[in-house]
């Protein structure tokens, strides 16, 4: 069942698509929201059912582990049924947990096995061991737990939950979902009350989906707009059922592919709105495009809405720091835009991107150099040229470095581009993506 370590590199060439893109689709689900609810619901007493699961390999880690901490977990079709082990009662794996290219799989997991007196060994793939885990073994380790990493605090790391998890207090020095997320998962296992200061908001899916599942969660905000959050353990989960929205960063590489080629005009249906994920979507409408919302609702408490797309003439854009937590992930697909818009754009605050897949900062740059787009770095901003209708854009290789978002962008630069543009992997979109390839020829791109 588990799909494996990918053995070989996918190559692909991509040119101009020669039709505008058109049609009605739907994005895989949520890849935060997928995590989430599987960790959730095995915390659980009870049976949930999960519709809308990200089926992406990130998320099948996130369901192996679960397995190998007792949780019993299937699926019929799209419903994913999990039947939960209750907060505390997880049992010790008998193996390494594999957790692949997933740092949210990784450092989330860190959070719950941290307050459960169990011992366990996490490992990753090349990508994921050389990310930082200093960010969660630190703060985690106040709870009495323990954690032996390789140099560097990086993977593979042994874990020895505390058999009497005490409450965790903890100012985030970055600003990081997966930390925050952490230590709240943590605290549902310590005695007391559990609290976590973010001085920028970031993604709140964990503080949305601990409520659902009935688990009392204060939120506060602080004065600099950040917020406290707070919770007390031990904590009872109750199984619930969840509905995962389309994933708003995964929406973000068909919507920049119908920007940029000429004519385009495709919806996107049930995509999730959350406003601390949908910094890009302001960012584009800021740059002159066309990106409108119908449909808005509320679904599995979370909103919801479709977007319909028209190819727009884009200028540049000045992205402020405070911006990047509700748009981390989409700076390489935005980085493309720019590289076709007229006048140049800075993107501020950017330096979270070095600690991603890849260093995603430096990829970037290298994925627009590579195709005659003049691009540099200034302390942690990225600022890219525009158009310049003297200089074609495309004709060279991009590394993409065992980073999903990295392969996805660059079949975004092919589409739009005046010479072919040679990836040289995306067998990682599978990651987040499955199924992104087929999707993009669906609505004409010809890949
Ligand atoms: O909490 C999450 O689900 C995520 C948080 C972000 O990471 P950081 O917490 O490192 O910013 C983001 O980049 C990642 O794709 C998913
Ligand atoms: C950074 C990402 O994910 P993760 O940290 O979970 O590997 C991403 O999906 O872009």
């Amino acid at each position: 069942m588990q799909r494996h370590h990918h053995a070989s590199a996918a190559p692909l060439s991509v040119s101009r698509s020669s039709v505008p893109l058109s049609g009605t689709i739907a994005v895989p689900g949520d890849k935060s929201i997928s995590h989430r609810a599987l960790m959730l619901a095995s915390l659980a007493e009870g049976r949930t059912t999960i519709t809308g699961l990200l089926e992406g390999e990130d998320v099948l880690r996130t369901a192996q582990a679960m397995r190998a901490l007792g949780a019993k977990i299937t699926h019929e079709g799209e419903k994913w049924i999990v039947e939960g082990r209750g907060v505390g009662a997880l049992s010790e794996p008998e193996d390494v947990l594999d957790m692949g290219n997933s740092g949210t799989a990784a450092r989330l997991l860190s959070g719950i096995l941290s307050s459960h007196g169990i011992t366990s060994i996490m490992t990753g793939d090349a990508s994921l061991r050389s990310r930082p885990m200093r960010r969660v073994t630190v703060p985690l380790a106040e709870n009495g737990s323990c954690f032996v990493t390789r140099k560097g605090e990086r993977l593979p790391m042994a874990i020895v939950g505390s058999r009497q998890a005490t409450p965790i207090s903890y100012r985030l020095p970055v600003a990081s979902a997966q930390v925050k997320s952490a230590i709240l998962l943590a605290g549902l296992n310590a005695q007391g009350e559990t609290r976590v200061e973010e001085p920028v908001a970031t993604r709140d899916h964990t503080e949305n989906m601990l409520r659902h599942f009935g688990v009392p969660v204060q939120i506060d905000k602080i004065p600099e707009g950040g917020r406290l959050i707070s919770l007390t353990g031990p904590a009872a989960l109750k199984a619930h059922d969840v509905v995962v929205p389309g994933d708003p960063s995964s929406s973000a590489f068909p919507i920049v592919a119908a920007l940029l080629v000429p004519n385009s005009e495709i919806v996107i249906v049930g995509v999730g709105l959350n406003v601390l994920r949908t910094g890009l979507f302001a960012t584009l409408r800021e740059m002159g495009a066309v990106l409108l919302v119908e449909n808005e609702r509320i679904e599995g408490g979370e909103p919801v809405g479709d977007l319909r797309v028209k190819a727009s003439a884009l200028h540049g854009v000045d992205v402020p720091p405070e911006r990047a937590p509700s748009m981390i992930d989409e700076y390489p697909v935005l980085a493309v835009a720019c590289a076709f818009a007229n006048g140049s754009s800075r993107l501020r605050g950017l330096e979270e991107l070095r600690v991603k897949e890849s260093d995603r900062l430096s990829a970037t740059v290298a994925l627009l150099v590579a195709n005659g787009v003049s691009v540099r770095v200034e302390d942690d901003d990225m600022i890219i040229d525009g158009r310049d209708s003297n200089k074609p854009i495309g004709g060279g290789t991009v590394e993409t470095k065992m980073d999903h978002r990295l392969a996805m962008s660059a079949i975004v630069l092919g589409l739009a581009a005046d010479l072919p543009v040679h990836v040289d992997d995306t067998a990682f979109i599978d990651t987040s993506f499955p199924g992104f390839v087929s999707l993009m020829n669906g609505l004409g791109a010809g890949l």
